[in-house]
């Protein structure tokens, strides 16, 4: 069986001595959506920053592409084709969307003669930003400024790319318009996703799998078919 792009064995992970995850075991496959939905609190934005290096662990494994990776950190993970797009979007309100993109090439360590092209590939990809290239972020709506964080993550032309409720204050026809030309692009290039989502409805739409958190552990695992009536939604909340 072809391994997983990134597993966690026995992950431990907590903030003042207080686990949050205890024990955790999830593995995104190669070339999946994997949804992840739960109850405010259940560690799932914990669980995305542990993969990405950004809050560490107490104890367990993460393993990319099977290998256990004794460091886990931003750079590392972007280098081996891991991307973040974070909670809250993350934009610097006081830069220009071109100021935006040409400091996240340089974070993600495009070496120079290769950025007009990445940028144009990520500009066929979110067409949208050449409409507000020359704005401050902070002066964009709240769908445009994600289509800047989402930009900004496939810079690196990522195999794995990590989401964390890219829908927050959005509404559900600009979910789509935001995440169908994402969902396109994986489904064309293979990328496996892991898309943490309070959207519930809208995001089973381009899931494959789903897992369902509470209080720190997987509680149920099932396919977006499987939870499309409410009720069976109602039922985990
Ligand atoms: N930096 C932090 N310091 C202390 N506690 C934290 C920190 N970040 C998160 N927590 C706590 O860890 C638990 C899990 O939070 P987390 O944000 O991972 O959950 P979540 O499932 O993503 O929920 P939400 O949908 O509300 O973001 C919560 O009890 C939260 O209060």
């Amino acid at each position: 069986m072809t391994a997983a792009v990134l597993q966690t064995d026995g992950l431990v992970v907590g903030y003042g001595g207080r686990p949050v995850l205890d024990g955790f075991d999830f593995a995104l496959r190669p070339g999946e959506v994997l949804c992840l939905i739960g109850h405010n609190g259940a560690g799932k934005s914990t669980l995305l920053k542990t993969l990405f290096g950004l809050v560490p662990r107490q104890a367990g494994r993460i393993l990319l592409d099977g290998r256990d990776l004794a460091v886990v950190q931003p750079r590392a993970l972007t280098a081996a084709g891991v991307s973040l797009v974070p909670e809250g979007r993350g934009v610097f309100p006081g830069l220009t969307v071109a100021e935006t993109m040409s400091m996240g090439m340089w974070a993600a360590g495009i070496p120079k003669e290769q950025r007009p092209q990445r940028l144009e590939w990520v500009m066929s990809v979110l067409p949208a930003l050449k409409t507000f290239y020359q704005q401050r972020a902070g002066t964009l709506s709240g769908g445009q400024q994600q289509i800047v964080s989402i930009g900004r993550a496939l810079l690196s032309q990522p195999r794995c790319l990590l989401m964390d409720e890219p829908s927050i204050g959005l509404a559900p026809k600009l979910f789509q318009d935001l995440l169908q030309p994402i969902r396109t692009l994986q489904q064309r290039t293979g990328m496996s996703i892991l898309l943490v989502e309070q959207n519930v409805k809208e995001a089973l739409k381009i899931s494959d799998r789903v897992i369902v958190m509470k209080s720190g552990a997987i509680i149920r695992e099932a396919l977006p078919q499987d939870l499309a009536d409410n009720a069976k939604l109602m039922e985990l909340y």
